[in-house]
Protein backbone atom coordinates (compact mmCIF):
# COMPACT_ATOMS: atom_id res chain seq x y z
CA UNK A 1 0.00 0.00 0.00
CA UNK A 2 1.64 3.68 -0.77
CA UNK A 3 2.15 5.62 1.92
CA UNK A 4 -0.30 8.39 1.14
CA UNK A 5 -3.04 5.08 1.12
CA UNK A 6 -1.75 4.06 4.71
CA UNK A 7 -2.16 7.73 5.87
CA UNK A 8 -5.75 7.84 4.62
CA UNK A 9 -6.74 4.97 6.87
CA UNK A 10 -4.28 4.19 9.98
CA UNK A 11 -3.02 6.53 12.53
CA UNK A 12 -0.58 3.44 13.58
CA UNK A 13 0.43 0.28 11.65
CA UNK A 14 3.57 -1.73 13.25
CA UNK A 15 4.60 -4.64 11.62
CA UNK A 16 7.47 -7.12 12.30
CA UNK A 17 8.33 -5.05 15.47
CA UNK A 18 11.03 -6.60 17.44
CA UNK A 19 12.34 -4.61 20.74
CA UNK A 20 14.14 -5.71 24.02
CA UNK A 21 15.66 -4.04 27.00
CA UNK A 22 19.23 -4.94 28.08
CA UNK A 23 18.99 -6.13 31.84
CA UNK A 24 18.08 -9.01 33.80
CA UNK A 25 15.32 -10.17 33.62
CA UNK A 26 15.75 -9.35 29.80
CA UNK A 27 11.86 -8.14 28.40
CA UNK A 28 11.71 -8.88 24.91
CA UNK A 29 8.31 -7.70 22.89
CA UNK A 30 7.64 -8.72 19.22
CA UNK A 31 4.51 -7.53 17.55
CA UNK A 32 3.65 -9.51 13.97
CA UNK A 33 1.04 -6.27 13.29
CA UNK A 34 -1.06 -3.50 14.80
CA UNK A 35 -2.91 -1.60 12.33
CA UNK A 36 -4.81 1.67 14.00
CA UNK A 37 -7.29 3.54 11.57
CA UNK A 38 -7.36 7.43 11.57
CA UNK A 39 -9.58 8.49 14.15
CA UNK A 40 -10.05 5.39 16.05
CA UNK A 41 -10.08 5.58 20.11
CA UNK A 42 -8.45 2.91 21.48
CA UNK A 43 -8.18 1.69 25.26
CA UNK A 44 -5.02 -0.33 25.59
CA UNK A 45 -4.67 -2.49 28.60
CA UNK A 46 -2.54 -5.38 30.27
CA UNK A 47 -1.36 -6.46 33.36
CA UNK A 48 1.03 -4.65 34.89
CA UNK A 49 5.03 -5.27 33.57
CA UNK A 50 3.49 -6.59 30.59
CA UNK A 51 4.85 -3.85 28.26
CA UNK A 52 2.43 -1.39 27.53
CA UNK A 53 4.65 1.86 28.08
CA UNK A 54 7.11 0.08 26.56
CA UNK A 55 4.46 -0.42 23.32
CA UNK A 56 3.82 3.30 23.49
CA UNK A 57 7.40 4.49 23.78
CA UNK A 58 8.18 2.80 20.69
CA UNK A 59 4.95 4.20 18.94
CA UNK A 60 6.32 7.60 20.19
CA UNK A 61 9.52 6.77 18.47
CA UNK A 62 11.56 7.10 22.36
CA UNK A 63 12.87 3.49 21.63
CA UNK A 64 14.00 1.90 18.95
CA UNK A 65 13.26 -1.35 17.79
CA UNK A 66 15.59 -3.90 16.51
CA UNK A 67 13.77 -4.72 13.63
CA UNK A 68 10.51 -3.78 11.73
CA UNK A 69 7.95 -0.96 10.84
CA UNK A 70 6.47 1.51 12.43
CA UNK A 71 4.50 3.64 10.33
CA UNK A 72 2.53 7.08 11.84
CA UNK A 73 0.40 8.47 9.66
CA UNK A 74 1.55 6.81 6.80
CA UNK A 75 5.04 7.70 7.57
CA UNK A 76 8.02 4.76 8.54
CA UNK A 77 9.76 6.60 11.55
CA UNK A 78 12.10 3.80 12.30
CA UNK A 79 15.00 4.72 9.66
CA UNK A 80 14.77 8.20 11.26
CA UNK A 81 17.75 9.78 13.13
CA UNK A 82 17.02 11.12 16.76
CA UNK A 83 16.70 14.12 16.00
CA UNK A 84 14.09 14.10 12.72
CA UNK A 85 12.02 11.19 15.08
CA UNK A 86 11.98 13.84 17.90
CA UNK A 87 10.80 16.78 15.35
CA UNK A 88 8.32 14.17 13.85
CA UNK A 89 7.05 13.30 17.47
CA UNK A 90 6.11 17.19 17.88
CA UNK A 91 4.95 17.50 15.05
CA UNK A 92 2.51 14.25 15.03
CA UNK A 93 1.87 13.46 18.47
CA UNK A 94 0.45 14.85 21.43
CA UNK A 95 2.07 12.62 24.14
CA UNK A 96 0.18 12.93 27.82
CA UNK A 97 3.10 11.21 30.33
CA UNK A 98 2.24 9.16 33.52
CA UNK A 99 4.50 11.51 35.31
CA UNK A 100 2.74 14.45 33.12
CA UNK A 101 6.97 16.07 32.40
CA UNK A 102 6.16 19.52 33.22
CA UNK A 103 8.62 22.11 33.21
CA UNK A 104 8.03 22.89 37.33
CA UNK A 105 9.32 26.46 37.61
CA UNK A 106 7.71 27.93 33.94
CA UNK A 107 3.69 28.70 34.19
CA UNK A 108 1.10 26.58 33.13
CA UNK A 109 0.61 28.70 29.92
CA UNK A 110 4.02 28.69 29.17
CA UNK A 111 3.79 24.73 29.62
CA UNK A 112 0.78 24.34 27.33
CA UNK A 113 2.29 26.41 24.37
CA UNK A 114 6.05 24.49 24.69
CA UNK A 115 4.95 22.10 21.89
CA UNK A 116 4.46 24.69 19.22
CA UNK A 117 8.05 25.92 19.47
CA UNK A 118 9.17 22.64 18.05
CA UNK A 119 6.33 22.29 16.12
CA UNK A 120 5.79 24.60 12.94
CA UNK A 121 3.02 22.90 11.26
CA UNK A 122 0.95 23.13 14.79
CA UNK A 123 2.02 26.39 14.95
CA UNK A 124 0.49 27.21 12.02
CA UNK A 125 -2.33 25.69 13.14
CA UNK A 126 -3.39 27.98 15.71
CA UNK A 127 -1.51 31.18 14.98
CA UNK A 128 -2.87 32.41 18.55
CA UNK A 129 -1.08 30.37 20.46
CA UNK A 130 -1.53 32.11 23.28
CA UNK A 131 -5.89 32.80 22.82
CA UNK A 132 -5.87 28.29 22.15
CA UNK A 133 -4.04 27.60 25.24
CA UNK A 134 -6.57 29.75 27.10
CA UNK A 135 -9.38 27.77 25.10
CA UNK A 136 -8.32 24.57 25.83
CA UNK A 137 -7.42 25.52 29.36
CA UNK A 138 -11.17 26.77 30.10
CA UNK A 139 -12.67 23.82 28.06
CA UNK A 140 -10.06 21.65 31.01
CA UNK A 141 -11.37 23.33 33.57
CA UNK A 142 -8.73 25.86 34.40
CA UNK A 143 -9.11 28.96 35.00
CA UNK A 144 -7.28 31.49 32.86
CA UNK A 145 -5.67 33.75 35.58
CA UNK A 146 -4.30 30.26 37.33
CA UNK A 147 -3.00 29.07 33.94
CA UNK A 148 -1.31 32.50 33.08
CA UNK A 149 0.37 33.20 36.55
CA UNK A 150 0.89 29.45 38.70
CA UNK A 151 3.96 27.64 37.98
CA UNK A 152 3.34 24.20 36.99
CA UNK A 153 5.24 22.87 40.52
CA UNK A 154 2.03 25.00 42.73
CA UNK A 155 -0.39 23.29 40.69
CA UNK A 156 -2.53 20.27 42.43
CA UNK A 157 -1.63 16.98 40.71
CA UNK A 158 -5.59 17.01 39.18
CA UNK A 159 -4.69 20.49 37.73
CA UNK A 160 -1.05 19.04 36.52
CA UNK A 161 -2.99 16.54 34.19
CA UNK A 162 -5.45 19.03 33.05
CA UNK A 163 -2.44 21.24 31.58
CA UNK A 164 -0.63 18.08 30.60
CA UNK A 165 -3.96 17.24 28.50
CA UNK A 166 -3.81 20.94 26.89
CA UNK A 167 -0.31 20.76 26.37
CA UNK A 168 -0.68 17.25 24.37
CA UNK A 169 -4.19 18.92 22.36
CA UNK A 170 -2.48 22.32 21.07
CA UNK A 171 -2.33 22.53 17.93
CA UNK A 172 -4.27 19.61 17.00
CA UNK A 173 -1.62 16.63 16.40
CA UNK A 174 -3.69 13.93 15.10
CA UNK A 175 -2.63 11.18 17.26
CA UNK A 176 -2.65 11.15 20.67
CA UNK A 177 -1.36 8.93 23.37
CA UNK A 178 -1.62 9.12 27.17
CA UNK A 179 -0.30 6.66 29.40
CA UNK A 180 -2.33 6.52 32.63
CA UNK A 181 -3.94 10.02 32.78
CA UNK A 182 -6.05 9.33 35.46
CA UNK A 183 -4.45 7.24 37.59
CA UNK A 184 -3.93 10.40 40.23
CA UNK A 185 -7.80 11.41 39.74
CA UNK A 186 -10.63 10.07 42.02
CA UNK A 187 -13.76 8.15 40.27
CA UNK A 188 -15.96 10.99 39.66
CA UNK A 189 -13.07 13.45 38.63
CA UNK A 190 -11.16 10.28 36.09
CA UNK A 191 -15.10 10.29 34.54
CA UNK A 192 -15.03 13.88 33.99
CA UNK A 193 -11.70 14.24 32.60
CA UNK A 194 -12.35 11.50 30.29
CA UNK A 195 -15.48 13.45 28.77
CA UNK A 196 -13.68 16.16 28.60
CA UNK A 197 -10.97 14.58 26.75
CA UNK A 198 -13.28 12.68 24.24
CA UNK A 199 -14.63 16.46 23.14
CA UNK A 200 -11.81 17.54 22.55
CA UNK A 201 -10.33 14.28 20.72
CA UNK A 202 -13.53 14.25 18.88
CA UNK A 203 -13.65 17.79 18.00
CA UNK A 204 -10.08 17.38 16.10
CA UNK A 205 -11.08 14.44 14.74
CA UNK A 206 -7.88 12.37 16.50
CA UNK A 207 -7.06 9.15 17.16
CA UNK A 208 -6.61 8.23 20.93
CA UNK A 209 -4.88 5.55 22.34
CA UNK A 210 -5.00 5.52 25.95
CA UNK A 211 -3.72 3.05 28.28
CA UNK A 212 -5.10 2.38 32.25
CA UNK A 213 -5.46 0.04 34.37
CA UNK A 214 -8.81 0.92 35.00
CA UNK A 215 -11.27 -1.15 32.66
CA UNK A 216 -14.89 0.50 33.66
CA UNK A 217 -13.06 3.17 31.56
CA UNK A 218 -12.77 1.06 28.42
CA UNK A 219 -17.11 0.84 27.75
CA UNK A 220 -16.35 4.78 26.17
CA UNK A 221 -13.39 3.47 23.69
CA UNK A 222 -14.04 1.94 19.89
CA UNK A 223 -12.08 -0.78 20.69
CA UNK A 224 -10.50 -2.54 23.52
CA UNK A 225 -7.28 -4.21 22.91
CA UNK A 226 -5.07 -6.38 25.40
CA UNK A 227 -1.58 -6.10 24.69
CA UNK A 228 -0.95 -9.77 24.83
CA UNK A 229 -3.32 -9.93 21.64
CA UNK A 230 -0.96 -8.26 19.58
CA UNK A 231 2.52 -8.85 21.24
CA UNK A 232 4.55 -11.70 22.05
CA UNK A 233 6.04 -10.53 25.27
CA UNK A 234 9.05 -12.77 26.89
CA UNK A 235 11.44 -12.57 30.27
CA UNK A 236 14.60 -14.27 30.28
CA UNK A 237 16.95 -14.41 32.91
CA UNK A 238 20.74 -13.20 31.23
N1 LIG B 1 14.10 1.49 31.13
C1 LIG B 1 14.04 0.16 31.22
N2 LIG B 1 15.16 -0.59 31.24
C2 LIG B 1 15.12 -1.95 31.31
N3 LIG B 1 13.97 -2.65 31.36
C3 LIG B 1 12.81 -1.95 31.34
C4 LIG B 1 12.79 -0.52 31.27
N4 LIG B 1 11.49 -0.12 31.27
C5 LIG B 1 10.75 -1.23 31.33
N5 LIG B 1 11.53 -2.34 31.37
C6 LIG B 1 11.09 -3.74 31.41
O1 LIG B 1 9.98 -3.89 30.55
C7 LIG B 1 8.90 -4.55 31.21
C8 LIG B 1 7.61 -3.90 30.77
O2 LIG B 1 7.54 -2.61 31.35
P1 LIG B 1 6.41 -1.55 30.96
O3 LIG B 1 6.67 -0.34 31.80
O4 LIG B 1 6.39 -1.39 29.50
O5 LIG B 1 5.10 -2.33 31.43
P2 LIG B 1 3.65 -1.75 31.71
O6 LIG B 1 2.70 -2.77 31.14
O7 LIG B 1 3.53 -0.36 31.18
O8 LIG B 1 3.61 -1.77 33.29
P3 LIG B 1 2.73 -0.90 34.32
O9 LIG B 1 1.30 -1.25 34.05
O10 LIG B 1 3.20 -1.37 35.66
O11 LIG B 1 3.04 0.56 34.06
C9 LIG B 1 9.16 -4.38 32.70
O12 LIG B 1 8.78 -5.53 33.40
C10 LIG B 1 10.66 -4.21 32.79
O13 LIG B 1 11.26 -5.47 33.02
Amino acid sequence: MAASETEATNAILMSGVKFAWSGAPRFGMSIAELAVPAGQTVFLLGESGSGKSTLLSLICGINQPEEGRIEIAGQDIVPMKGAARDRFRAEQIGVIFQMFNLLPYTTALDNILLPLRFAPERRRRCPDGRGEALRLAKALGLPAALVERTQAAALSTGQQQRVAVARALIGQPQLIIADEPTSALDANAQAAFLDLLFEQVQQMGATLLLVSHDIRLAERFDRRLDILDIADVRREAT
